[in-house]
């Protein structure tokens, strides 16, 4: 079929029966759905949201203010139902994969959980990479598959690691060039002079390697395997022609990966808030991506994409089902 132009997206939104613009924000994200789908009646009615789970060596370093072990027991709530993605998820109507894409230890055996280990954990970025090629490739490869499955429309991905923060403010920092100093965040909350302790050990993992790295080579030296594991996910999203919901900070590294891998990848992509944690405005800007949202929230788990997921069914369905001037009998302006 033949690409709808920007124009006839936009005058397509503009004949619905509202003063122009009226609906703002609402109106540029039913173009860009339209844009995606390539039609002026756009499809958005069944979303999915898979949370990768994996840890990080750099987590004995004292970079985050909770112990490893939480990212394995937080695994097991959101099999249990317990967890704040799993509220969202209901009240969002959305369905929820949770996948271990590495997490520390002996395997977790749960009937409900797609295991897709890696390894048990990244090794320490802080004296060498994180991870081999050929795990990359997997965990690439083992995304890919993942967001391939199904009928959804959209796809939202979420990630718990417990010292993430520290792994995507790295691949940030290799793939934008701004400095580790203004990426650096609290993550889960450290006081003052836990974030300049985090802040030196990250400017030391970051001197390891040269200034600009590729994609594939940032996630190797610093990556974590759900944030490997989640660009390879986003690739096949968009191959598949699904939407992709971006979530926070660490999802925003792994959507500048695959971006950096595919560059046909970002018109997939909505983003759907801006987390507090500092390096997340420049991962946006690095995308030139404009979020939906803006609560505060800083949990991670995919909860920013579910909040947005009823704005991007209400977008679509605004241009598919809102009547027109013409269809109505409404009178345009005087
Ligand atoms: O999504 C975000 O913007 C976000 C910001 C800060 C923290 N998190 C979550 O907190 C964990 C990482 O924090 P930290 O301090 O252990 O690096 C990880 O499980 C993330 O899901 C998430
Ligand atoms: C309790 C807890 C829940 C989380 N969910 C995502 N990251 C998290 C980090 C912690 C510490």
């Amino acid at each position: 079929m033949a690409l709808l132009t920007d124009a006839a997206i936009q005058a397509a939104i503009n004949a619905k029966t509202k003063p122009l613009g009226a609906l703002g924000r609402i109106e540029s994200l039913a173009a860009d759905i339209a844009r995606f789908q390539n039609t002026l009646r756009p499809r958005m009615e069944r979303c999915g949201l898979i949370i990768f789970a994996a840890d990080h060596g750099i987590a004995g370093k004292g970079v985050s203010k909770f112990p490893q072990a939480v990212t394995r027991q937080m695994v097991l709530n959101f099999l249990a139902g317990g967890a704040a993605a799993n509220v969202f998820a209901a009240t969002s109507g959305v369905s929820l994969r949770v996948v271990d894409a590495g997490v520390a230890g002996d395997p977790i055996i749960h009937s409900r959980l797609i295991s897709r280990r890696i390894a048990p954990g990244t090794a320490s970025s802080l004296h060498g990479p994180a991870m081999t090629p050929a795990q990359l490739s997997a965990a690439l490869a083992a995304g890919k598959a993942l967001a391939e499955e199904g009928n959804d429309d959209a796809l939202a991905f979420g990630e718990m690691g417990i010292a993430n923060t520290s792994a995507a403010t790295l691949i940030g920092h290799k793939l934008t060039g701004d400095p580790i100093s203004a990426l650096t965040g609290r993550g889960t909350g450290l006081d003052d002079a836990a974030l300049a302790r985090k802040t030196e050990i990250l400017a030391r993992a970051a001197a390891r390697t040269p200034d600009n790295l590729s994609a594939e080579e940032a996630l190797i030296q610093y990556g974590g395997f759900e944030i490997a594991m989640m660009a390879g996910a986003m690739l096949g999203a968009a191959g598949a022609g699904r939407m992709i919901l971006v979530d926070g900070f660490i999802a925003t590294a792994a959507a500048l990966a695959a971006a950096r891998l595919d560059p046909a990848t970002r018109r997939a992509m909505i983003f759907a808030h801006i987390s507090p944690e500092p390096g997340h405005q420049h991962l946006l800007a690095a995308l030139d991506a404009a979020p939906l949202l803006s609560l505060g929230m800083r949990l991670g788990e995919g909860t920013g994409a579910l909040l947005a997921w009823p704005l991007v069914r209400a977008a679509a369905a605004m241009l598919r089902d809102m009547a027109s001037f013409e269809d109505a009998g409404v009178s345009g302006p005087a």
